[in-house]
This record gives structure tokens, sequence and C-alpha cells, in this order.
């Protein structure tokens, strides 16, 4: 038998992985090296050129990104082989997506429906990149992608279900995903819909058991109340909730992005008085830093606050803050050094309010707001809102400090991407679980829409896309739980699974026909939800941009 049989033993798979994955890194490498060529001025990349030749940078983000989730399927193979635990069905999905996403890499990436990534725009014309078509490569792009191997993989899809795979986790962490699993399956999947259609909250009842169950102390150390535990399993949470809601899945990046704000640059008297009780819970956080006109330049924000006695006196407006009427906390971007145009005037201010209710939603002295009415993403409303003298405790300054903040911000980027990326993975996977059923179900020509290949094949290729988004997220929560620096990871993880996500709902509802565009049926949300991944935390081209800044810069 040859190394290139799609039955191949696990070692030659492996084997073969490893070799495919490395001369992406190699491929990817030289591309770097060229466009880096394009860029320098005085030794330097210039900042402008990166931003002028974005079609290069971003195609060259896109292709790391490739090169990436490639060495995490070869290393998924390799871990899963060494245990034993490599079936069919994980080989079917490492053969497929190594074939397929190699063959993307050199011939054309998509970055979005429009545009293309080629090696071409990174300065490597094909002749050029041949070389790095090695005979692993070849052997995996011919043996991989095919009729007979995605065939094959829905046919064990419709026999066990839409997730037949070895997810490659421990049994702790296997242990949590059932936990949770059980908790959506049982208070979350049956009522998402209608939460969605009737624009309600996500109930308190819901949250309350989410507390109970540790969701929001999952990662906040014991010594604080937490439960300690990784950002892999804070990932393993993620998806399953998002994968009942992305309401739900994302009630824990809040209290995520608060506490990694107040453990990175908050005083001990701040960790002490807020991390226990958004651990448990007690205080539900909101992001305030996004303005009218501040978006992706976030540097430039405008909302100041004055010290007036010993309290913080804000004034400006903000926008699409989600979940802020039924926070306790707000973490508040805003400018306190005002002759500091920059992101040097930047401070972070924890702001306490009370919870508030639709009716009368800020019943606090200096904040009003209005809601912003939205495709998708609900279950905790999103509001534009207007502080004018709003007060904030003197010394609820993050770290005490002022001209942190966005510096402070920065350092909470990583965790808050990966548990997005997370986000991204259970939205897309139950893209997948929904359409898998409706093709199962639904009769067209006398038999399952299943047994039609080009039904069939999007189902195979959803498949293998949920794998590659959950096992690059898990490489970026494995990274940050090991202490390296990892932005770059988790970039490439919520880039990509932001695209995974939309592409896999988009062809739920191509696969549930008209009525994927009835709004009785749920993959109509699944849509609106998919669809806000590649816009927030870092929308899809800054996220290049910071991609390829790091790639470029750091060479
Ligand atoms: C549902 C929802 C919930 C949100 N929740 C919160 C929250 O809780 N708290 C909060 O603070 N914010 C929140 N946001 C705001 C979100 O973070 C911003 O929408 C996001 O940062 C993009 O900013 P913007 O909307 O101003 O778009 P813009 O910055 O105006 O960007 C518009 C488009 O231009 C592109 N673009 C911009 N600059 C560049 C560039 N240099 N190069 C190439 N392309 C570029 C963008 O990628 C995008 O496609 C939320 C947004 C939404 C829609």
């Amino acid at each position: 038998m040859s190394a290139s049989s799609p039955s191949a033993p696990a070692a030659d798979l492996v084997t073969l992985a490893r070799e495919g994955a490395a001369s992406a890194a190699d491929l990817v490498a030289e591309a770097s090296r060229r466009v880096r060529t394009r860029l320098v001025e005085d030794g330097r990349v210039s900042g402008q050129k990166l931003e002028a030749e974005q079609h290069a940078t971003h195609a060259l983000a896109w292709a790391a990104t490739y090169a990436i989730a490639l060495r995490e399927l070869a290393a998924y193979a390799e871990r899963l082989a060494a245990e034993g635990r490599l079936g069919e069905a994980e080989t079917l999905l490492v053969r497929i997506g190594m074939g397929e996403y190699l063959e993307q890499l050199f011939s054309g990436i998509p970055m979005s429906q429009l545009e293309t990534a080629r090696l071409a725009d990174l300065g490597l014309p094909a002749r050029e990149a041949a070389r790095f078509r090695t005979d692993a490569v070849e052997s995996l792009i011919e043996t991989g992608n095919t009729t007979g191997n995605r065939a094959r993989l829905v046919a064990i899809l419709r026999e066990k279900g839409p997730s037949p795979a070895d997810t490659g986790l421990d049994e702790t962490l296997e242990a949590i995903r059932g936990e949770m699993r059980r908790f959506a399956e049982r208070e979350v999947e049956p009522h998402a819909h209608g939460w969605h259609m009737r624009n309600e909250y996500i109930p308190m009842p819901v949250v309350e058991q989410m507390a109970e169950l540790g969701v929001f102390g999952l990662t906040i150390p014991e010594e604080f109340g937490g439960m300690g535990l990784s950002k892999v399993s804070m990932c393993v949470v993620s998806e399953e909730l998002s994968r009942a809601y992305i309401g739900v899945g994302s009630l824990g990046t809040r209290s995520e992005i608060a506490a990694e704000l107040i453990l990175g640059g908050g005083t001990d008297e701040q960790k002490a008085r807020f991390l226990p009780k958004i651990a448990s819970g007690e205080l539900l956080p909101t992001a305030v830093f996004t303005e009218p006109n501040t978006g992706s330049d976030l540097a430039s924000l405008r909302t100041r606050a004055v010290k007036e006695g010993e309290t913080w006196k804000v004034h400006g407006n903000k926008t699409w803050i989600t979940h802020p009427v039924r926070a306790d906390i707000m973490t508040i971007l805003v400018r306190t050094i005002p002759e500091e145009k920059g992101y040097k005037g930047l401070s972070m201010l924890i702001g306490e309010k009370p919870r508030g209710t639709d009716a009368d939603p800020f019943p606090v002295e200096g904040l009003t707001g209005g809601e912003i009415e939205v495709l998708g993403y609900r279950g905790m409303k999103e509001y534009e809102l207007s502080f004018d003298g709003f007060a904030v405790r003197g010394d609820n300054l993050l770290g005490g400090v002022e001209g942190r903040g966005f510096t402070q911000l920065m350092q909470t980027f990583e965790s808050a991407r990966i548990q997005t990326a997370a986000r991204a993975t259970g939205v897309a996977q139950s893209a997948l679980d929904v359409a898998l059923r409706y093709a199962e179900e639904r009769q067209q020509f006398g038999k399952p829409l299943t047994q039609f290949p080009r039904v069939a094949d999007k189902i195979a290729m959803m498949a293998v896309e949920v794998a590659i988004a959950r096992q690059i997220t898990y490489f970026a929560g494995r990274a940050k739980d090991e202490g390296t620096r990892c932005d770059l990871e988790a970039g490439m993880a919520k880039l990509l699974a932001a695209r995974i996500a939309w592409s896999a709902a988009d062809n739920a509802v191509q696969i549930h026909g008209g009525n994927g565009f009835a709004l009785e049926y749920p993959v109509s949300r699944l849509l609106c939800d998919a669809r806000i991944l590649s816009i927030f935390e870092g929308a899809a081209e800054i996220q290049a941009q910071v991609i390829a800044r790091r790639l470029l810069e750091s060479q």
C-alpha cells in the first residue's frame, strides 16, 4: 500500500501530514520574505506601505493562517495516532482538510466571497511556488478531498450523528464538554429560537444556572473565587454553549474580558473587590469601548473622564454596547489625558451601576441609552449609551494609573479572540447539526437530501471545517495556557473560525431550501448569528492587518 492511499496506516498519514504542513510553512516563509522586501524602508517595515499593499499583506495573513491550520491538523492526527485514537472519522477529517487547504493555499484562499488570496499577489508566481509542492503536498492533494472520502465521511455522519470524531481532548475536558452539552440541550437549545424571535433577554434563571456551573469564574484563579481552569476549558464551554445559542455562549465573554482586565491591570484591592463577585456571577460586566465615530481605530476615541474631587465624571457617547442594561459593572475606555490624542491618553475605568429593566434601562444619574435593533446575536441587547457626568469612584481607575487603558485592553485581546473563535466553532457546529438533521429528514425525488452528492459534499466540508476551527482554537488556547505570547495564533483562530461559521450557516440555509429562508426555522437565526463573528472582536480586515504586521515585523 502506498503512503498516499486513503486507507494508508495511521503512521503514514501522520508522516505525510507533518511533511505537508512543513512544506506549507516553508511556502509562507518565502512569501513573507518577498512581501517584506516590498514594504521595507530604511530597514523597517513601512506602516504606510503595509496599509497600501493590503491585498498582499492580508493575503499573507490568510496564507499564514492556513499554514497554522494545516500544522494543527497534522498535530491532531499525530496526538491521536500516538494514543491509538485515530479512527476512520478522524482520518477522513484530516485527509480531506489537509488536501483541500493545501490546494487552496496554492490556488487561492477565499478571504471573503469577493476576495481571493493568491500566491501571485505575494510575489510568488505559480512556477516559482512549484518547488513547495513537495511529494507530500501532491500526495495529500491527490488523495485528500476526493469524492470517495467525502462520501464515506457523510456515511459516518449519517450513522453516528454530527460530531462523530474524537476532539483530541483529555477525559477531564470531555467531561466538562458533556456537562455543558447536557445543560445546553436541556435549558438553552429548546428556547433559543423563541428568545431570538421575540428579541428577549436570556432569562435570569438561565444566567443563574450558568453561574452555579461556574461559567463566569472558569478561568479566574481559585484565590479569587474562580475555578482556576485552563483557557482550553473556556474554549470547550464557550463552544458548547454557543452551539446551543450564541447569546448564551457570549454571556461569559464579558466576564472573561473584565476579569482579564482586572487580573492583568488591576490593583490588589481591585482584584479582591471585583474578581470573586465576577466569578460567582453576582456582578455581570459589560465592555464599553466602541464609539459612534471610533470602532476599529479605538486609539482615537473621544469619551472623556475628568476627576472632580474623589470622583471621575464621564462625558461622551458610546455605541454597540452589549448587555449594558442588566450589567452591574462597565469597563469603560475613556480619555483622561486630553492633551494626548492617541492611545497614551486613554484609561480604563470600572463604572458601577444598578441593574435596569426594559422599562427603566438606566436608573442612574448621568447615563442614558437607546436599544439598537439587530439581525442576530440577541439575548443580551445592544445599546448606544450617553454619558453626561456619570460618576465613577476615584479608586476605580484600573491599576490606579492613568494612560494605561489601551495597553491594558490589548492584553485581554488574546483571551477574547480565542473565546470568540470558540463561539464561532460552536455556531458552525450548530449549523452542521441542523443541516444534517434536515437533509436526512427532507425527501426530494424519492430520497433524503443527503443522498444527493451536492448536498452531501456541503455537509462533509462543513464537518471538516468545524474540525479545523476547533483544532486551531484549542491550539491558541493551549498556547495561552502555557503563558506564551499568542496574539498571532489567537487572531488567526478568530479570523478563520469566523469565516467557517459564516460559510457553515450559509450552506445550512442552502440545504434547507425555501425553509431556510423562513424565520420559524432556527437555521435562519444561525445565519444572522454567524454574520457578526467577522465584524466584532477585531473585524476580519483588522485581524488580517494585525496578523500581517506581526508576521512582517518579526522577520
Ligand atoms: C452585535 C455587536 C455587538 C458589539 N458589542 C460590543 C461591545 O459589547 N462593546 C464594544 O465596545 N463594542 C462592541 N461592538 C462594536 C464592535 O467591536 C465594532 O463594530 C467593531 O470594532 C468594528 O467597528 P465599526 O463598527 O466602527 O466599523 P469600522 O471601524 O467603521 O469598520 C467598517 C469596515 O471597514 C473596515 N476597516 C476599517 N478600518 C480598516 C483598515 N485600516 N483596513 C482595512 N479595513 C478597514 C472594517 O474591517 C469593516 O469591514 C459590537 C458590535 C456589534 C455589531
